[in-house]
């Protein structure tokens, strides 16, 4: 394996995902600052002479978070990174639109896969992806955190790599549901299936690449979340279709669930724009709890029939 110089990385968010990502970083021998609002050191300190920001902060930070980063003094070589898997409700803007927007002489790497945090801190092996505009950046970021349990490819469609990990949020709701209700391995397959079908409609109507949906930060993503209690998503959907209110599981779960608000900006933008989202739909209704799991299953099951590719 290459080897790369050892980098001062500045990570923003210290919730499950930057731990994370802060200790794959340090285990690879790099200089590792970790910034939360809660914590006692200065945004202004942890940015300082950093040769990487990374932003792992949830979707409602990220705007906040980016206007006060402008205001620290910067070297004009940071590459930003961002980790966040959401929509901004106001805008519909993805987190790599607001870095790109807040620093536009800076690279924006933008870091997705099939990377359930619990696992990955555990050494289990795993892969993703890093994808920019500047490819120099994204094989920077690509050599700083490869290592012998964690595999990172590069891709040239940043937003399509930003949408599959953001939009499969709303499906792994859906499969927790799917799972909940016990409805069966063909059930899951199906949903799961047309679910991609789904993703590659709202993010090709946003301009990303189709087959960046079939790799790693699309397919594999949502294979990965759709299939493991471990994802708070799922853990929504599950619970839902076990009888609990959105209030309740969301009060007691770990951490971020970014698919309840993106299943909100998803809705709207599909109704603005006449975007055909079946699946996204019955579990926007149901978070709005317009439909129980049943319903929102039967809404699906007895739409008109149609050719497969429609
Ligand atoms: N946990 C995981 O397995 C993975 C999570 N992600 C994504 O990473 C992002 C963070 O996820 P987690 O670390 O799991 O969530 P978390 O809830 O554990 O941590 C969120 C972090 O964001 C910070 N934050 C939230 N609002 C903020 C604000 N207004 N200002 C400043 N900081 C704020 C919190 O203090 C915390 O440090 C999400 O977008 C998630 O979808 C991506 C891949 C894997
Ligand atoms: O994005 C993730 C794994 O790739 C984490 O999924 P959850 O946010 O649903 O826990």
């Amino acid at each position: 394996m290459k080897v790369v110089q050892e980098t001062t990385i500045a990570i923003l968010g210290a919730g499950a995902w930057g731990a994370a990502l802060a200790n794959l970083a340090a285990a690879n021998g790099h200089r590792v600052r970790l910034w939360s609002r809660q914590g006692t050191e200065t945004l202004q300190a942890v940015v300082q002479d950093a040769q990487i920001v990374l932003s792992a902060i949830s979707m409602k930070g990220v705007r906040t978070v980016a206007s006060q980063v402008q205001s620290c003094p910067l070297s004009p070589e940071t590459i930003f990174v961002t980790a966040t898997k959401g929509l901004e409700p106001q805008t519909t803007a993805t987190p790599t639109q607001i870095w790109q927007a807040a620093f536009p002489n800076h690279p924006v790497v933008v870091l997705s896969g099939p990377n359930l945090s619990a696992e990955i801190q555990k050494s289990l092996p795993a892969a993703t992806v890093v994808a920019s505009n500047i490819y120099t950046a994204a094989q920077k970021v690509q050599l700083v955190f490869s290592s012998p349990r964690f595999r990172v490819y590069t891709n040239p469609d940043p937003l399509g790599v930003e949408l599959g990990g953001t939009l499969k949020n709303v499906m792994a709701i859906a499969a927790g549901v799917c799972d909940g209700l016990q409805l069966g391995t063909n059930a899951k397959a199906a949903l799961v299936t047309r679910g991609l079908t789904e993703m590659v409609r709202i993010g090709n109507f946003l301009g990303a690449k189709t087959e960046t949906f079939y790799g790693l930060s699309g397919l594999g993503d949502l294979l990965a979340t759709c299939n493991s209690p471990l994802s708070r998503n799922y853990q929504v959907g599950y619970q839902m279709a076990c009888g609990k209110t959105l209030t309740n599981i969301l009060a007691n779960l770990p951490g971020t669930a970014e698919g309840v608000n993106t299943c909100q900006v998803l809705m709207q933008l599909a109704q603005q724009q006449n975007i055909y989202m079946p699946i996204t739909e019955q579990v926007y209704r149901l978070l709005q709890s317009e439909v129980t799991p049943q319903q929102a299953l039967d809404e699906l099951m007895l739409r008109n029939i149609k050719p497969e590719y429609h």
